[in-house]
């Protein structure tokens, strides 16, 4: 019951006073992120959007500081000990290997499915508008397709907390707005929390509830999506946002 609760309202992800340092880069983090909701990670290029979410992902482990998720110290855990899926512009398919085993990995590395995952991973491709396409090969696809195979992937790994690094900036504008349709859908139906980043303020404007920018490797502006893009919005946001309008 209480796992059910959970899963429906979707847990919390902390970085508890994290830093890290890449070749004298410093970044640090004290912030969470709220379960269940659509959080827009944005900043100027080099701000430190990756690394945060690398941290979460335990493909990066903080020098200090705490990764909590759902209240969990997963600080030392590795990336698949983490109730995490993440999905990346891009290289996030096995090119020997067919949509359906792609979608598959994400339920077993071995590949050996049952025929409940089978079934789980018919409903995620056709979820993502991938039915019919099942042998394809990566290379026999479409640049969107790819990262509908890449979403319906994170989807059937049914992790609580979805990343999404900037996974549809290579597609074009009607595209990605499909994209970003199938992910609030999906969200609506499944309430992950989502960490998402995005240039594109018009991205975030369209699924994000909450949006946190960074800069230089901190965390200097956070708020709801409504007051970020109002007016009041926080100064250095409106610049960016302002200088990537038409990217
Ligand atoms: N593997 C690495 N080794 C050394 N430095 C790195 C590495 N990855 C990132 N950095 C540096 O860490 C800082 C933050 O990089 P990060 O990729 O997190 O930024 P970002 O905001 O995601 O940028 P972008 O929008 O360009 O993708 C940058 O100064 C970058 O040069």
């Amino acid at each position: 019951m209480i796992a059910e609760v959970l899963a429906r309202s979707g847990v919390s992800v902390r970085l508890d006073e994290t830093t890290f340092d890449y070749d004298g880069m410093k970044l640090d983090f004290d912030l969470t992120f709220a379960a269940g909701e659509i959080t827009a990670v944005m900043g100027p290029s080099g701000s430190g959007k990756s690394t945060l979410l690398n941290l979460v992902a335990g493909f990066e482990v903080p020098l200090t500081g705490r990764v909590l998720i759902g209240g969990d110290d997963y600080t030392n855990a590795s990336p698949s000990e983490r109730p995490v899926s993440m999905v990346f512009q891009e290289n996030n398919l096995f090119a020997h290997l067919d949509v359906a085993q792609n979608v598959g990995l994400g339920r077993s590395p071995s590949l050996t499915l049952d025929k409940a995952d089978h079934s789980t991973v018919a409903d995620a491709l056709a979820r993502t508008g991938l039915g019919g396409k099942e042998r394809r090969l990566p290379r026999e696809l479409s640049g969107g397709e790819r990262q509908r195979v890449a979403l319906a992937r994170a989807l059937v790994r049914d992790r609580p907390v979805l990343l999404l690094d900037e996974p549809f900036a290579s597609l074009g504008p009607a595209l990605r707005e499909e994209m970003l349709d199938l992910v609030a859908a999906v969200h609506a139906e499944r309430p992950m929390t989502i960490l998402f980043v995005t240039h594109q303020p018009e991205d975030a404007r369209r699924i994000a509830r909450n949006v946190v920018f960074l800069e230089d490797g901190s965390v200097t502006a956070s708020g709801t999506a409504a007051d970020f893009f109002s007016a009041d919005g926080p100064a250095a946001f409106q610049r960016y946002a302002g200088s990537n309008a038409g990217r």
